[in-house]
């Protein structure tokens, strides 16, 4: 016993002897290391070739630093906690000039004309460059809607403090995340919908209000995302598209605490489309801005402490399927408890 190389051959057995090994650290931490545990064996549990397998812990060894300071960076993922434990330059963490770089400034969503635009909109509203001509990958870009003061100041103050309540969990890029959703393996698709047991309860009032929102009447959430980005660690999302195996059209976002935006980018050089997502503000994306564009929150436009509240719906697909059904059935209740609570044996 004890010797980890002699006895570990597969993904399972190492899963098995770090969770041991995190019986052995301060109950404190534990949740917290058997989360990390968990998610690196999901993504890695098919994993075959043995010496792959081994050289994990000693992986794991180098990036405790990192990890007991919260960070949960993967591969080419990166926040500052990590690139200072790796004694590596903080330029790993990409700076908004690390998106593919286009010839022309970016566009910018204009919330008054509910439309892509050249620049932001000025003070008096009707400056020429604003609706000058856009190039035509973006112009009448369908897809885009952002809808101001979805809640006022006294009820961001108790939604933020009600989230805070509830542990985060670390995630990729200097994000921590609090999941009301299924257990999802994207890779191999597989779905577990027992892990979502309904929305938090501080969304009951929340949720007939985004419904009475122009577009989302028949919105069916099935998934409830708290995101936690703090400039101090270099908190950011990288260029990607959601899911569309699982998830369906329209990615709602809730924005809390700081003014940040969303940009969209599609591939290198192309154009680039920047959001404005006011604190309090919902964003609807859907159509071709949710399938045909990556988005991304680019580290520098973390001016402070925000909070990202997204819900998903179904893709039409699911609707009908005994999973579905009960993600749907789930998805109208209160009574959500998040993924890392479920994880770390809370109620
Ligand atoms: O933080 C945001 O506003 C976007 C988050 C996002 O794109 C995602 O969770 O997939
Ligand atoms: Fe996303």
């Amino acid at each position: 016993a004890g010797c980890a190389s002699q006895t570990i051959r597969n993904p399972l057995q190492l899963y098995r002897h770090l969770l041991r090994l995190v019986r052995t650290l301060p109950p404190g931490a534990r949740p917290y290391y058997s989360n990390y545990i968990r998610q690196a064996y999901n993504s890695h549990s098919d994993e075959t070739d043995p010496d792959r397998v081994l050289r994990r812990p000693e992986a794991g060894r180098e990036m405790t630093a990192a990890e007991s300071a919260g960070c949960a960076c993967k591969g080419i993922r990166a926040c500052k906690i990590c690139c200072a434990a790796k004694q590596l330059p903080l330029v790993a963490v990409p700076a908004a000039s690390s998106l593919p770089q286009p010839d022309q400034p970016p566009l910018h969503f204009c919330i008054d004309c509910q439309a892509v635009r050249a620049t932001p909109r000025h003070a008096d509203g009707d400056d020429a460059e604003h609706w000058s001509a856009i190039p035509s990958s973006a112009s009448g870009l369908a897809g885009i809607r952002v809808f101001r003061d979805f809640i006022n100041p006294d009820e961001e103050a108790v939604l933020a403090a009600e989230i805070d309540k509830r542990p985060w969990a670390p995630s990729q890029s200097g994000r921590r995340k609090q999941d009301y959703g299924p257990k999802v393996n994207f890779k191999r698709r597989r779905l577990n919908t027992a892990s979502f047991k309904g929305l938090p309860p501080y969304w009951s009032a929340l949720l007939p209000r985004l419904l009475a929102l122009p577009g989302l009447a028949d919105f069916q959430p099935v998934e409830l995302c708290n995101l936690d980005y703090q400039p101090e660690l270099g908190a950011h999302i990288d260029p990607h598209i959601d899911d569309t195996w699982l998830w369906g059209d329209r990615l709602v976002t809730l924005n809390l605490c700081s003014d940040t935006s969303l940009t969209l980018s599609q591939s290198a050089g192309s154009t680039r489309i920047s959001i404005p997502m006011p604190r309090r503000s919902v964003l609807v994306l859907s159509g071709p801005a949710r399938y045909d564009w990556l988005h991304a929150v680019l580290p520098d436009d973390v001016t402070g402490r925000r909070l990202a509240v997204t819900l998903r719906e179904l893709a039409p697909d699911w609707l009908e399927t005994v999973d579905g059904r009960a993600l749907l059935k789930a998805g109208a209740a209160f009574d959500g408890v998040s993924v890392v609570e479920l994880k770390s044996g809370g109620s």
